[in-house]
């Protein structure tokens, strides 16, 4: 599977200050791509629209050379993106295990309902059974993020795009999640996309795309 876009170019209120032109990128299976660069450049923009959040003004991204605006925006993201932000949107006044039940119940996952299976999936990012059974709002923001992590990858989709899924984690914390990524890329065959400000975090990753003085450069 294969993600492009083509000659994508995007500007906010003023077609005379484009936050970027001629944007042509790849990402492929199987590979982690880290995106870098400085606050305000853009990033969150590029991965709003491959995720299929957003549209850009002008160009195309396209799976497999089919345009996702054919898909349909609503399908693309249901069968193709995961997607984790910086806003966990996890339901706060649930449990981390009621939050991923109550997600897995609408996926078409076999494990609904199975304790063990949720509990597993909680304990692959470092949230033990104690955690798992607290209240969302009583637990730190990386743990939400870690929670918002493994809610994301129920939905068994092709693609990963996370925006600074590391950035409220302490220096362990963030490697247990960068393992978990590079896993998800090597050993499942996904796509991995995810935006870091952080440049040792990005040096984990199979490609580096910087983004700088509005161009996208492969490292
Ligand atoms: N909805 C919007 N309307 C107008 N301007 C916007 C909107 N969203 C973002 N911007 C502006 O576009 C630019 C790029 O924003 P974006 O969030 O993509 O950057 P970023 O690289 O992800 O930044 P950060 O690392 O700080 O999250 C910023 O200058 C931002 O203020």
């Amino acid at each position: 599977m294969i993600l492009t876009t083509k000659n994508l170019a995007h500007w906010y209120t003023d077609e005379s200050s484009k936050l970027y032109s001629d944007v042509n990128l790849t990402f492929g299976s199987n590979k982690f791509y880290a995106i870098i660069g400085e606050s305000g450049s853009g990033k969150t923009t590029i991965l709003s629209f491959l995720a299929g959040l957003d549209v850009p003004r002008a160009g195309e991204i396209a799976i497999d050379g089919v345009s996702i605006n054919k898909i349909g925006l609503t399908k693309y993201r249901q069968r193709y993106v995961a997607t984790i932000f910086q806003s966990y949107n996890l339901l706060t006044s649930m449990t981390a295990y009621q939050n991923i039940e109550t997600a897995l119940a609408i996926t078409r996952s076999s494990h609904k309902g199975d304790r063990q299976y949720i509990l597993e999936q909680l304990a692959r990012v470092g949230i033990n059974q104690a955690q798992a059974f607290k209240n969302v709002h009583k637990l730190s923001g990386g743990e939400q993020q870690r929670i918002a992590i493994v809610r994301a990858l129920l939905v068994d989709a092709p693609i990963v795009a996370a925006d600074e899924a590391t950035g409220n984690l302490d220096h362990e914390n963030s490697r247990v999640i960068v393992n978990l990524f590079k896993e998800l890329a090597h050993d499942y065959g996904k796509t991995v996309i995810l935006i870091t400000h952080d440049r040792e975090i990005a040096k984990e990753a199979d490609v580096q795309i910087e983004l700088k003085d509005r161009q996208f450069t492969v490292l």
